[in-house]
């Protein structure tokens, strides 16, 4: 479910005479995602998403994201493209919340990761870290190393109820991740997209029937952090099997494609098992939030801690780098 706010026929025609897109031809809510409010328009001009940003998004971090994306996609990156109003301007208003057209992407996540997908993953998020070098804007990530003791505290009172001993076992892994986390200044730092898993990017088939990706889209975590992170979310996202088990092929694809548009410096390689149990701890911690503080009848889906607990101890354990691909 992700249409939290309805919008009529009339305000929908309303807003769109500032645009230069033509008549509506078409429009239906869009049900996946869960952050904010998504309708997928057809027009006279073609197809666009419109998207209403619900409470989780702080409106001032808009431009941003927004500049990033028109940034990305004039670099050539296959990203949504802001559409701008008559006016010049792309973040607007419509039903009391900020709302942005942006052009519709083809293609289609893939529901089953194959081996085949993870080489044009790497080397797009490659290309988005290249194409990202000269943006200006600058956004700290709330959700890196110092908002993960926060998080955890705010899940303390119900967190065991998701798993006896899950706390102690939390506050053991926290104090070694913050430990081994590189040092400010270790690692290129650069615009990072911070949440690239599977139903973020769309693929189509090439000429020889290969995955290639047509589009990555929902930038509306993305942030100014180690670039090498950004690979260890799609390290943790992207390369385990349904059994739990680390899919090392995998693995090796996408650092592989990856470093053949970017290459990597011997200390991103030497702190990728950290970055990795950071990521992991993340989305452990924000699932786990969401856990406990959404009702169980709400009508967002919620997502499961516990699956990034076992790629959290599975991370826990790796020795050195070779043992994720790297
Ligand atoms: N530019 C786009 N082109 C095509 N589909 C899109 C586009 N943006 C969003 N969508 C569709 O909307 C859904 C939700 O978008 P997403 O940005 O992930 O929402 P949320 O941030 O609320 O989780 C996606 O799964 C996709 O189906
Ligand atoms: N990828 C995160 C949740 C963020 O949801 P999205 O629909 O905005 O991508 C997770 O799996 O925990």
């Amino acid at each position: 479910m992700a249409v939290y706010t309805e919008v009529t026929d009339e305000a929908l025609r309303a807003f769109l005479a500032d645009y230069e897109l033509g008549g509506l031809i078409a429009f239906r809510g869009i049900a996946e995602g869960v952050e904010n409010s998504n309708y997928a328009l057809r027009t006279e001009r073609g197809d666009f998403v419109l998207t209403l940003y619900e409470k989780r998004v702080d409106p001032a971090e808009l431009p941003y994201f927004l500049g990033l994306m028109e940034h990305l996609a004039q670099a050539g990156l296959a990203c949504p493209t802001p559409v701008r109003g008559r006016d010049g301007e792309a973040l607007r208003a419509l039903c009391g919340r900020p709302a942005a057209i942006c052009t519709f992407l083809e293609g289609v996540w893939p529901r089953r990761v194959r081996p085949e997908h993870l080489a044009p993953l790497g080397d797009s998020l490659a290309r988005l870290h290249a194409a990202s070098g000269d943006f200006a804007g600058r956004r700290p990530n709330a959700l890196g190393p110092q908002g993960w003791a926060p998080l955890l505290e705010a899940c303390r009172g119900r967190g065991d109820e998701v798993q006896a001993g899950l706390m102690a076992e939390l506050d053991g892994h926290l104090g070694a991740i913050l430990a081994a986390w590189p040092a400010a200044g270790a690692l290129p730092v650069g615009q990072i997209h911070a949440d690239l898993f599977p139903d973020n990017v769309f693929f189509l088939p090439d000429a020889a029937g290969q995955p290639r990706v047509s589009g990555i889209i929902d930038f509306y975590f993305a942030c100014t952090d180690l670039l090498a992170y950004d690979i260890a979310v799609c390290l943790n996202a992207w390369c385990f099997e349904a059994d739990g088990a680390f899919n090392l092929t995998k693995a090796r694809a996408l650092i592989g494609a990856y470093a053949a548009v970017r290459p990597l410096a011997p200390a991103e390689r030497l702190a990728l098992p950290a970055l990795c149990r950071g990521a992991a701890i993340r989305f452990l911690l924000t699932r786990l939030y969401d856990w406990t503080h959404t009702p169980a009848d709400a009508l967002v889906t919620r997502k499961d801690p516990l699956e990034y607990l076992r790629k959290l101890r599975f991370f826990a354990q790796v020795e050195s780098p070779g043992a994720i691909g790297a």
